[in-house]
């Protein structure tokens, strides 16, 4: 990977939970690069350190030492707010669990015309709902979608106004294999189209059309 193409990068990164007594060393310097218009995989056993991982890199946890970079600023040492306002502007987060991601009282044009709001534009959310499958559900409440349906609205949510890069956490732990398949494929369309996937999976369907796959075995990146 040329370092033109890279948007999100880590250097050094550390990371512990303070537990009673000792903390938990959760990560141990790690370094990542995801560029642009690829699905980058991070895998690894439960425990060795994933969902650390990606909130540090999307800028919902500071990292004990190391350095994170966002298209090239770097972004462990500004103020609070400052990160808030990169995290609304270049990153799109999808958390496992559907009923995390959306409003119950949005329907799926709502989720798309608030994303486009809180990002501060609008690009591509009408080719978003094509890609995604979700044309014919565009009026419905997520209470009037399938699992799989509401993760794809989650990642249209999520792509809206293509941030820097979409981070999605375990993103098809909820589903049944078939909703799994679509969303991987709906994960594939966005990265065909130049948008940048980070996600953490234990799901083989999805590491498979991974691009790259970062392994990650006690909190460090292995080979
Ligand atoms: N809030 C917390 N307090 C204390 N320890 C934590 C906390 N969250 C995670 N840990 C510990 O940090 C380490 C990394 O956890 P993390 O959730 O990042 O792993 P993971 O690879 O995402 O796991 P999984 O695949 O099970 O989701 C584990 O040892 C975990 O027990």
């Amino acid at each position: 990977m040329t370092h033109d193409e890279r948007v999100l990068w880590c250097e050094g990164v550390e990371y512990g939970y303070p537990t009673r007594g000792e903390s938990v060393r959760a990560l141990s310097g790690v370094a990542l690069s995801v560029p642009r218009g690829a699905i980058t995989a991070v895998v690894g056993p439960s425990g060795s350190g994933k969902s650390t991982l990606l909130k540090i890199l999307a800028c919902l946890e500071r990292p004990e030492d190391g350095r994170v970079w966002i298209d090239g600023t770097e972004v462990t040492g500004l103020s609070a707010r400052t990160r808030r306002a990169m995290r609304r502007s270049r990153i799109g987060y999808v958390f496992q669990d559907p009923a995390d991601n959306l409003l119950d009282y949005l329907t799926v044009s709502g989720h798309l015309a608030l994303a486009a709001r809180l990002r501060g534009r609008d690009t591509g959310a009408d080719a978003l709902v094509d890609v995604l499958g979700l044309a014919h559900r565009a009026g419905h409440v997520p209470r009037r979608l399938s699992g799989g349906e509401q993760q794809r609205v989650a990642l249209a949510f999520a792509a809206v106004g293509s941030p820097s890069v979409v981070v999605a956490d375990e993103p098809t732990a909820q589903l049944d294999r078939s909703s799994a398949a679509r969303v991987v494929e709906a994960l594939r369309g966005l990265a065909d189209r130049g948008q940048a996937i980070l996600l953490a999976t234990h799901d083989p369907s999805v590491s498979r059309v991974a691009d790259r796959i970062v392994e990650l075995v006690d909190g460090r990146v292995e080979g």
